[in-house]
């Protein structure tokens, strides 16, 4: 490790966020490049970037960073080489970052084609704690919730589908990554879990006193807020212009849709089942380069009998 890092311009350090600190403590000992930037990937910054600063400076520079990019897998059979295209990839730098080094990691970042943002550490451990930590927690207790029900009867786990799966599949994350990340954000995540009972306080209180409008209010507000989410971030830049199709369980349908669309000249950028119902086809998701494209497909596949929409 000294030999490669003292011959780099850049170093990344890219492992579980509780081992940040004892590798940059590290390479802080290597006689490293003038020049240097070390930057990381780690889920949480404040303590990374305490920890830098502790250290000071000497040659290098460090510049914290978060790629909001990646799933629920972990390990090199889950990196794609577009895995941060269109992502938003946050840096941290300090009041005392030298401008020069946040535009040469800035440069060099731009060739994952991310989105540059820049924040401070601290806020950015409050914001991505209400935004990916708090969700992940509520995933992991959700399911581990459910889990429980289901030791008394099967039918929980056979029943549970389309809403269930779509809001725990971060639970399936990798748990010593997760504990790393948890423990280190563990002042911010304190404050959003009292904010999150109370959250699920209001909804005991609509439930008991069978407040109609106010639970229709919650889901209208939730409902309005989330539509303004972009669809997708990230993934593949040509991946934005989707629609998607109920197909039925007919042998071969996913080839005859394909087809259909071939035979009139639109070109599928991707193409996606959507698992919502065990062994069932049940929703397609068709993507394309152009809204042009996803036009002349939402009309011939509507012309073709299929239910097709944006
Ligand atoms: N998975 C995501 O969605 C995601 C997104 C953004 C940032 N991150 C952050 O990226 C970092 C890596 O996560 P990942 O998802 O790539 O996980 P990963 O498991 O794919 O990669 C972690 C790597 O670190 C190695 N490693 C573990 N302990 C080590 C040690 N003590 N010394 C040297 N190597 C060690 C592992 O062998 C593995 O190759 C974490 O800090 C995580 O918080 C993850
Ligand atoms: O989509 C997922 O599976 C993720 O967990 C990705 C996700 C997130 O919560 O958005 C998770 C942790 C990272 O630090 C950044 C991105």
């Amino acid at each position: 490790m000294r030999e490669a890092a003292e011959q780099a311009d850049f170093i990344f350090l890219c492992v579980p966020v509780g081992e940040l600190e004892s590798y940059l403590e590290q390479i802080a000992g290597f006689d490293l490049k003038p020049g240097c930037i070390i930057s990381d990937v780690g889920s949480t910054k404040a303590s990374i970037a305490a920890c830098a600063r502790k250290l000071g400076n000497r040659n290098a520079v460090f510049i914290g960073g978060h790629p909001m990019a990646g799933s629920e897998r972990t390990g090199v059979e889950a990196a794609t080489s577009i895995l941060f295209e269109n992502a938003f990839y946050v840096l941290t730098p300090e009041p005392s970052t030298p401008p020069e080094a946040l535009t040469r990691l800035t440069d060099l970042l731009k060739h994952t084609r991310a989105h540059i943002v820049t924040v401070d550490a601290e806020k950015h451990d409050e914001i991505v704690g209400a935004i990916s930590h708090l969700p992940h927690i509520i995933a992991v207790a959700l399911v581990n919730q459910i889990r429980r029900y289901n030791e008394q009867n099967g039918l929980y786990e056979l029943l549970a589908a389309g809403g269930f799966r779509d809001i725990t599949r971060i639970a399936s994350s990798d748990p010593a990554l997760w504990r790393d990340i948890l423990i280190h954000n563990r002042e911010v995540l304190l404050r959003l879990m009292r904010d999150w009972n109370e959250e699920t306080g209001r909804f005991i209180r609509m439930l008991e006193q069978a407040d109609a409008a106010g639970i229709e209010e919650a889901f209208r507000m939730s409902g309005e807020f989330r539509s303004r989410l972009p669809e997708r971030r990230k993934g593949m830049i040509h991946s934005i212009y989707e629609c998607y199709i109920d197909v039925p369980d007919h042998p071969g349908i996913i080839g005859r849709i394909a087809t259909e669309l071939g035979n009139r000249h639109i070109n599928l950028s991707n193409l996606q089942i959507i698992e919502s119902r065990e062994e069932v086809p049940g929703v397609l998701r068709l993507s394309f380069r152009t809204q042009e494209d996803l036009d002349h497909a939402i009309a011939s596949l509507k012309e073709l009998g299929y239910t097709a929409r944006y």
